[in-house]
């Protein structure tokens, strides 16, 4: 009837819970854990198969009573088969005490330890359990009689008056039974020993058995809602019991557990049974997507015109900082008067009577790496190009990046009061990666700025106004607060502080919010003016405190009713984020075909990363060849260089593939492309390149080979050998260098060279391998011109299976 838990059954047999598991596995019973429920048909065959006396050990308890323990210990196992058979079925309570001790002397001292406690625990408590509910031994209505309301009320809280009043009558039947129990321990397995407890009972503690069971069926005609995760206090508050019950099922279990302990659903529901009660679980999953989705919900209706949020971009020493501290500047002096401007990731000034935000930290791997993490604050981007130096390779990735977060551009041509300024060549430059400026009949908002003197800045904010009135951006201020977190620090005396740009509804102080795993209530909220602020409206940056912890950059933040809510949505967020970025649909090219086929994908995002211009383009151009009416192949990014960091970032967000032509990833991006699940390839022909994305597309990409990376060596000296050959004077970084292995030269991330190695030697002597930490000369064949710092790649070809 009702489903039986490993450990239940092991405690039958007497044997730890953990052997026990191993035992039902040698019965072709497959559990997993002590909590692994078995169907009443293992049960039964597994019974059966053990009267028949197998090699198990669960013998012992049969086993002869205990006189000599030590010896017995081993010599038990043998004997297990004839002993057993009879008795045991019937799970015997007498014997177990003088078995337990056998059983500690055994060799498993780890075992032992949670046994002997387990054993005493049940010693020592149950009994006190037992009693109470014990009758007719039917645990659940038992303990829940005796414990129940009673001691839950006393541990936890004591809002039930009803409750708070069979408190007292209650813990003093407790403390008897403790004695009752102790004198029946000498005798007794719990379970069994319930039935002496009647002979104790008073008319009073019948009468209030009595009441006690009254309650108890109504609350197990009940279904408890209970979250995936739960402390044992939480549980026990649920339940409307004492905590103590629950501890000591759990100890019965096996698992040691306190009061704040977290348990999971499922042994959170092996608990309640055990006590009777109906639960159900009620998935955080659910609760947070469906707070999600509500808001997410069309309009309310109450929609109002929001500041627009913007970033700023560009090459390095283009000026986005000046531009961002002239505009900053210019506001505050005309803003209101005496702010002091605090740092706190983003700020506002006001133009013509209107709001625009400026989020602080310029620049594109900022934005890709919040847009990372789910991040969309960015409404407008201004990308800043200098005038006397034009597009340069940063000003085309944060294009890239930008476009590929569909977010638009304006332009600001930056230094026209340097001389050499020359703007019209920033607008030809523009051109070539599609961004046409409006005087040359395109769409782009181009503004000559000198962020240095100030000119021009009004026209690029009214700029930004209108780009933004084209937008229609909105959000209702009525609602409870959304956004995202800008940056987040710890303060001195303000504890975990973070910088929250609010994009939907007000946030006020003494809101609960979650951001990512972190939860809080908001203590204190200040404004970029380092003003108190009570209330922040959309598009509103702010710097708050009162939270758990320090949040990540990039996580939204959502307001919810109370902050125990707010704790339990951030624990399961924890786990649903986990989830999420492992189950993220990462696209490789083994598993194109099967996507294109599920029509899982339309658009193949490729970044190419090369050591020429020339050949970005050639592998673009023959890429794009490829399209076909179902899928399209968008080149979202190429650049020369090597693989690099933000490269990867962007794939992860565009779901990329990237394809290096005579480039090395460096180290950083090795790690993200791990972690972010990111496919890099790397060719030296483009044929090559293109075949395998046709391949891909086609599902026939079946490469035997795969290459695979044995050492990397540094070269720290370069000398020439009288036959005339160079010798590379190298330090062995990672992995080993092998004398048989193919070898690359790289330098700053490029390819220069691919072959073989023609000599190996440490000191004067030729070896075959030399590992990571060591110093060697590496003679490359066919290659002379080894330079100083070239990193020397060892690699091997080797035969892969492919499944696609
Ligand atoms: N003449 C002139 N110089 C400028 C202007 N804007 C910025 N600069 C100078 O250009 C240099 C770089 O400016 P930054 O604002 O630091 O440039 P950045 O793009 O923020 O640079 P990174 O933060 O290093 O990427 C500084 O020496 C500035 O003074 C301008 O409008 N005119």
């Amino acid at each position: 009837m009702s489903k039986l838990r490993v450990y239940q059954l092991a405690s039958e047999y007497d044997v730890p819970s953990k052997e026990f598991v191993d035992i039902l596995n040698k019965h072709n019973i497959p559990v997993k854990n002590h909590m692994s429920v078995l169907t009443e048909q293992q049960v039964t065959d597994f019974r059966k198969e053990y009267k028949k006396g197998e090699d198990t050990k669960v013998q012992p308890k049969a086993a002869p009573k205990a006189a000599a323990p030590k010896q017995e210990t081993k010599a038990q196992k043998p004997q297990q088969p004839k002993q057993e058979s009879k008795p045991q079925s019937k799970a015997q309570p007498k014997p177990q005490q003088q078995e337990r001790k056998p059983q500690q002397s055994k060799p498993q001292q780890q075992e032992r330890k949670p046994q002997q406690r387990d054993s005493s625990a049940s010693q020592n408590r149950r009994p006190a359990d037992g009693q109470k509910n014990g009758n007719n031994g039917q645990s659940p209505q038992k303990r829940n009689t005796g414990g129940q309301g009673n001691s839950g009320s006393n541990n936890n809280n004591r809002p039930n008056n009803a409750k708070g009043q069979t408190v007292p009558n209650n813990s003093k039947p407790d403390r008897k039974n403790k004695n009752q129990k102790r004198n029946n321990n000498n005798n007794n397995q719990p379970a069994k020993v319930r039935d002496h407890s009647k002979k104790g009972k008073t008319a009073r503690s019948v009468y209030k058995k009595m009441k006690d069971e009254k309650k108890t069926e109504k609350l197990k005609n009940q279904v408890f809602e209970i979250p995936e995760l739960v402390t044992v206090g939480e549980l026990a508050e649920i339940l409307d019991i004492g905590a103590t019950e629950i501890i000591k099922i759990l100890m019965m279990s096996g698992t040691m557990a306190t009061i704040n302990q977290q348990i999971d659903y499922e042994t959170a529901e092996i608990v309640a049974s055990e006590l009777g009660y109906e639960v159900k679980a009620v998935k955080m999953e659910d609760v947070v997507t469906k707070i999600l989705e509500e808001y997410d919900e069309e309009d309310t209706g109450n929609e109002v015109k929001r500041p627009p949020v913007v970033t700023v971009m560009g090459h390095v020493d283009h000026g986005k900082t000046s531009l961002l501290d002239r505009i900053r500047k210019a506001n505050v002096t005309a803003g209101e008067a005496g702010g002091i401007t605090q740092h706190i990731g983003a700020y506002t000034v006001t133009i013509n009577g209107e709001s625009i935000t400026f989020i602080d930290t310029p620049g594109h791997e900022a934005f890709t790496a919040m847009r990372s993490r789910g991040a969309q604050m960015t409404d407008i981007a201004i990308l800043v190009v200098a005038a006397d130096d034009g597009v340069m390779p940063q000003t085309v990735e944060a294009i890239n990046h930008v476009k590929a977060a569909g977010v638009p551009i304006i332009v600001a041509i930056n230094k026209i009061d340097k001389e050499g300024a020359n703007p019209e060549r920033v607008k030809q430059e523009l051109t070539e990666h599609n961004l046409v400026v409006e005087e040359w009949g395109g769409d782009v908002i181009a503004v000559p700025v000198s962020a240095k003197k100030g000119e021009n800045i009004d026209t690029l904010l009214e700029m930004v106004l209108l780009v933004s009135e084209m937008g229609e951006l909105t959000a209702d201020p009525k609602r409870a607060a959304r956004g995202s977190v800008i940056e987040a620090q710890v303060k001195k005396g303000k504890g975990a502080t973070a910088s929250l740009l609010v994009q939907q509804g007000t946030l006020h102080v003494g809101d609960s919010i979650i951001s990512g795993m972190t939860y809080g209530k908001v203590r204190t909220m200040i404004d970029d003016k380092g003003k108190r602020i009570k209330k922040a409206g959309p598009s509103t940056p702010v710097e708050i405190s009162g939270l758990s912890d320090i949040p990540v950059a990039g996580d939204d933040f959502i307001v919810l009713e109370n902050e125990k809510e707010a704790r339990q949505l951030a624990e399961k967020r924890r786990e649903m984020e986990k989830d999420a970025r492992q189950a993220k649909m990462r696209l490789s090219l083994d598993d194109l075909f099967t996507k294109i086929q599920e029509g899982q994908i339309q658009d193949i995002n490729i970044i190419i990363k090369a050591d020429v211009q020339g050949s970005i383009e050639a592998i673009k151009q023959s890429l794009e060849k490829l399209n076909t009416d179902d899928v399209r192949i968008n080149v979202i990014h190429g650049a020369v260089g090597a693989v690099n960091e933000t490269d990867v970032m962007l794939a992860s967000t565009s779901n990329a593939i990237i394809i290096g032509f005579n480039v090395r990833p460096d180290k950083n991006a090795l790690a993200a492309a791990e972690t972010e699940e990111v496919d890099i390839r790397l060719y030296r022909v483009i044929y090559d390149a293109i075949e395998d994305v046709k391949k891909a597309m086609e599902g026939m990409l079946a490469p035997e080979f795969v290459e695979k990376v044995t050492g990397n060596a540094e070269v720290r000296e370069v000398f020439k050998i009288p036959n005339g050959s160079m010798i590379a004077g190298s330090y062995v970084t990672d992995g080993k260098i092998s004398r048989n292995d193919e070898v690359r030269i790289i330098r700053d991330g490029i390819v220069v060279f691919e072959g073989e190695i023609s000599s190996l030697r440490r000191f004067k002597d030729d070896v075959k391998e030399v590992a990571s930490g060591y110093e060697c000369g590496i003679g490359i064949d066919k290659y002379n011109d080894i330079k100083l710092g070239d990193v020397i790649e060892t690699f091997v070809m080797e035969a892969v299976a492919r499944e696609l």
